[in-house]
């Protein structure tokens, strides 16, 4: 009984301080989310506590106490970034607590299976709670990539837009288990259909997960990983969809091999030549690459090429050249996007990782229009009024979205004296041929031209 008590006073600190760490990253919404997470936990907290007289006890004594260390007394003269990562960055050693999975679950159904783990919807036969069960293959996982695995998902939980993931972690015959909570509405790779989706739902996954990617940056942490089928969706408009899988999730700055079981499309350029085994540094500007990859197949519903190496694809390497001002000519698969977002594109998805931009690059742009308009005008609708930041930028894309607009005026203003100034742009591109043609200086042409 004495023990039960302790535990669940231990819990409650966690809670506590989770409270403290999302407030001190002044994320909105984290009263309620945090007051949602208790209720959540704390059903799954009876059900550990229930089990304390065995060394799974033990495991998750540890596991919160390494998260007091943070309001500990004693260690009030740390930073907050070295006592933030003596919590994040340390995976202590655990021992799990072996437990009997359908004595314990009514399993409801298998989710998704790969080759490394399984993943259950199912039943707390005690609590009655609905939860995900993600069961690894002991087999084929240590027991650390396991663990960290958990400890990382856990550890990131009070992020709007991460999964929340309960201090329940157990072994149960050949598998490694932990549990999270339910999205209903499955995975993005299964609800982007063929030719993408609309504009506003774009801009709400962009933010979402610019946000959770933002937050683990923002801890030294790099997800590696990120994939439709890693951001689930909590809402038929997208209004609400978490990031998850931290499986391949490591520390900025640490040795790392190329994803196994990754999808092509979605590795950056500087990985796609890595052999199977090669050692590479850990960088962020990988998440930034993928977010790009993914904000892509939603507005479009393909991958903008197969794999991005300039020997062995035209399409990346037609990109690559429009991205360096060697030709004007838009990539086909990206002429759907206004001239502001193709912008984002260029800065995310620089072919150097240094050149790329971060992943709060897309927060630039959601008050723009992205997609060109069946008129074909490549306006962006709300900025005349507004007033935010973003477009006070001192760049050559901006100066020349100020430029349209005040042709756009300027044409409106002659028509209406009823002076028509409609370009046909076949006969402008055939003089302009011609005279080119009729110069004999090798003239280079810049990309000082609509797109850029
Ligand atoms: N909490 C959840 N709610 C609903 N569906 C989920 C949940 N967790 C996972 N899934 C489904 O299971 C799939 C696999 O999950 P997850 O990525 O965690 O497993 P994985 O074995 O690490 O996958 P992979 O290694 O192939 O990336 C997800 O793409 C999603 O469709």
């Amino acid at each position: 009984m004495a023990r039960m008590f302790v535990i669940k006073n231990l819990s409650e600190n966690v809670e506590y301080f989770h409270y403290r760490r999302v407030t001190e990253e002044g994320l909105s919404r984290c009263s309620t989310r945090t007051k949602q997470k208790k209720d959540e936990r704390g059903v799954q907290t009876s059900y550990s506590s229930l089990s304390t007289d065995n060394r799974f006890g033990t495991f998750l004594l540890s596991l919160l106490l390494t998260g007091f260390d943070s309001i500990s007394p004693s260690k009030v003269t740390k930073t907050k970034k070295s006592r933030e990562s003596s919590v994040l960055h340390k995976i202590p050693e655990v021992i799990l607590e072996n437990v009997n999975l359908t004595e314990e679950y009514n399993i409801i159904k298998v989710l998704a299976e790969g080759y490394y783990a399984k993943i259950f919807l199912a039943e707390n036969r005690r609590t009655d709670t609905t939860v995900v069960l993600k069961a690894v293959h002991a087999e084929l996982t240590s027991l650390r990539d396991f663990y960290q695995e958990y400890h990382y998902s856990y550890h990131l939980s009070p992020h709007p837009n991460i999964l929340s993931t309960y201090s329940v972690a157990f072994k149960s015959d050949d598998f490694y288990i932990f549990a999270q909570e339910h999205a209903p509405y499955g995975d993005l790779a299964g609800t982007v259909k063929i030719g993408g989706l609309c504009e506003d739902f774009c801009k709400k996954i962009a933010f979402q997960l610019c946000s959770a990617l933002e937050f683990l940056h923002s801890k030294q942490l790099v997800h590696r990983d990120v994939k439709l089928e890693n951001i689930l969706v909590f809402a038929a408009d997208f209004s609400k969809l978490k990031l998850c899988d931290f499986g391949e999730t490591r520390k900025e700055g640490t040795q790392v091999s190329k994803v196994k079981c990754t999808w092509q499309p979605f590795l950056p350029p500087e990985q796609c030549d890595a052999l199977r085994n090669e050692k590479f540094t850990c960088r962020h500007y990988s998440d930034c690459w993928q977010a790009a990859i993914v904000l892509f197949v939603c507005a479009t519903g393909n991958t903008p090429w197969q794999i991005a190496q300039l020997s062995s694809n035209v399409e990346y390497m037609n990109f690559t050249k429009w991205q360096k001002r060697r030709t004007t000519k838009v990539p086909i698969q990206f002429k759907k996007f206004t001239s502001r977002l193709l912008r984002m594109f260029r800065r995310l998805l620089a072919h150097e990782p240094d050149d790329r931009a971060k992943i709060t690059e897309p927060f630039k742009y959601l008050k723009d229009s992205w997609f060109v308009t069946k008129s074909g005008q490549n306006t962006p609708i709300e900025r005349k009024n507004s007033e935010d930041i973003y477009f006070i930028e001192d760049d050559d894309d901006d100066v020349r979205i100020e430029v349209d607009e005040s042709k756009t005026k300027m044409a409106k203003m002659l028509s209406s004296y009823g002076l028509e100034t409609t370009v046909d742009q076949k006969t402008m591109s055939k003089r302009l041929q011609e005279w080119v043609l009729s110069c004999e200086t090798d003239y280079h042409f810049d990309s000082d031209e609509e797109n850029f």
